[in-house]
């Protein structure tokens, strides 16, 4: 059995990892880390995730339990993510990372980090979305100039980031398809006298409402015709099954940065 640490042990996804791992035949839970001062810690992470207690109490540091565990999956907050991500290469254990937000000099440490420990950084789980990644970039490349690139995200009231991590990795793959560097040609909302679009901009929009797990659309628009291309999640548990796979997948790595196009063998 592989010793797994949740970090974000209390939010939404981390319950629904603690549940998934608590009826895994391959992994056990050796430790669940929420933030310093949430009413979590302390509490048995079996009854915060199913009802049932499994004898693991909330700790507010992983510093506390990481020499328990094989491998760790965060999915917190950016600032949090970092401390967690510096914690497992002191201490040489592999981590996966759902958490998006990153910025710029977040995702460079990370970067650097990798030299020291596997790392899975992946904004979205899901089976799904990884396929949805590898075709946007090949109907990039087929449609190309005549065809207009736009992604729409919409997510629950609560999400803390935008656009969401998904979109932003839906249009770098549409980038490259067009074999353009998405940082040129991002448009992230529109509003006011804007002009007439520029051929080759990739617009991002975001909504934000109800409890919507996650949707994400990329429309191709072209005269007299678009296509488009859309994943629904409907449950928490497609990211968190990616999640189980990619910390089973990670833990025997050598050092390295990895994707989930890495985990499910889609490169
Ligand atoms: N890659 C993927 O497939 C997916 C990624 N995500 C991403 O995962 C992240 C979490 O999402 P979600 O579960 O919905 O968010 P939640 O806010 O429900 O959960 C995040 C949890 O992390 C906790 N946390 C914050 N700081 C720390 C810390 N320093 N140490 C330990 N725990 C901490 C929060 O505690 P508190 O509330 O007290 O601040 C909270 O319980 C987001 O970035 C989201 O975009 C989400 C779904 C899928
Ligand atoms: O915050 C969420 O909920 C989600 N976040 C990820 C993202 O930002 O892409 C993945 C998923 O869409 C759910």
């Amino acid at each position: 059995m592989i010793r797994t640490i949740v970090c974000g042990a209390s939010g939404k996804m981390g319950r629904r990892i603690c549940a998934l791992v608590g009826e895994d035949k391959d992994l056990t839970l050796v430790g669940a880390v929420e933030a310093k001062g949430s009413s979590a810690i302390g509490q048995d992470a079996g009854v915060l995730a199913t009802g049932v207690a499994n004898g693991i109490a909330v700790k507010d540091d992983l510093a506390k339990v990481i020499e328990e565990g094989e491998v760790v999956i965060d999915f917190t907050a950016p600032d949090a993510t970092l401390h967690h991500v510096r914690i497992a290469s002191d201490h040489k254990k592999p981590i996966v990372i759902g958490t998006t937000g990153l910025h710029k000099d977040q995702i460079k440490e990370i970067e650097k980090l990798s030299v020291i420990i596997p790392i899975v950084l992946a904004p979205n789980m899901s089976l799904g979305v990884n396929i949805l990644f590898k075709l946007v970039e090949e109907v990039a490349r087929t449609l190309k100039d005549d065809y207009d690139i736009e992604i729409v995200e919409m997510h629950h009231r609560f999400k803390a980031d935008a656009p969401s991590g998904t979109a932003l990795k839906l249009a770098e793959f549409a980038a490259k398809g067009i074999g353009e560097d998405l940082e040129n040609i991002a448009i992230y909302g529109r509003k006011g006298l804007v002009g007439q679009r520029n051929s080759k901009e990739i617009g991002i929009m975001s909504l934000r409402g109800g409890d919507v797990v996650g949707d994400h659309t990329v429309i191709f628009a072209g005269l007299g015709e678009r296509v488009e291309l859309t994943h629904k999640a409907s449950s928490r548990d497609t990211f968190a099954r990616g999640a189980l796979r990619a910390a089973k997948w990670v833990v025997d790595k050598v050092p390295g940065l990895y994707s989930m196009q890495d985990v499910l063998g889609l490169k």
